[in-house]
């Protein structure tokens, strides 16, 4: 996708330890954002759009293996362990992270038309404020939450319209994440590995 989406920034935080399950997820063999042409054309729009005011993408995650999203309810079933709480899930039951659909058993990711992602300035490469971080499964994610400030709820109101101009629905639950309305692939869950 780097190659497809001048610019885009990919910070693939499931090939990393750097995420809610705390190691390396897996499927993720490779820190590739892959996407359907469908979605990655729409994504090339999305981007260009944004260069007009000095913002960019950079993505967290894009096509999630059917692999993966079995490592993650494994994690979840493992209520031991409880090491990644403090940062990814403070105010929620590890047990209730499906249910309440922060994570989901079948994942449009694995469609290969969803991503996760937020805005950058081009110029520094910061994220921009958006009032909390990625994959924070938290209500205070939730778009409509009315605790950021203005300026960060402006900032996400911003992603969002500017996504859906572009033809990506959002999720309730978390700010940072978009499928394609019009997904190629609307009924497959793909099991390839990032590679
Ligand atoms: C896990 C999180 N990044 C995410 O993508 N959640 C949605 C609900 C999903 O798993 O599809
Ligand atoms: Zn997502």
């Amino acid at each position: 996708m780097a190659d497809h989406v001048p610019g885009l920034i990919e910070d693939m935080r499931y090939h990393t330890a750097g995420n809610f399950v705390g190691a390396p997820v897996d499927g993720y063999e490779a820190p590739i954002c892959w996407l359907t042409r469908e979605a990655a054309d729409s994504l090339v729009e999305v981007q260009a759009r944004l260069g007009e005011f000095g913002l960019g993408l950079k993505v967290f995650d894009c096509y999630r293996p059917a692999r993966a999203v079995a490592h993650f309810a494994r994690w979840a079933r493992d209520i031991e362990d409880q090491s990644t709480k403090p940062v990814y899930y403070p105010n929620v039951e590890k047990a209730e992270l499906f249910s309440l659909g922060y994570i989901a058993e079948r994942s449009g990711h694995s469609r290969g038309s969803t991503m996760d992602l937020t805005l950058v300035d081009i110029a520094t490469g910061d994220e921009i404020d958006m009032g909390s971080p990625f994959d924070l499964f938290d209500p205070i994610s939730w778009p409509s939450d009315p605790r950021p400030t203005a300026q960060q709820r402006a900032n996400r109101a911003f992603l969002q319209s500017i996504m859906q101009a572009h033809g990506f629905k959002g999720l309730k639950e978390e700010w940072w994440h978009f499928t394609l309305v019009e997904e190629p692939y609307p009924d497959t869950y793909f099991d390839f590995v990032i590679r």
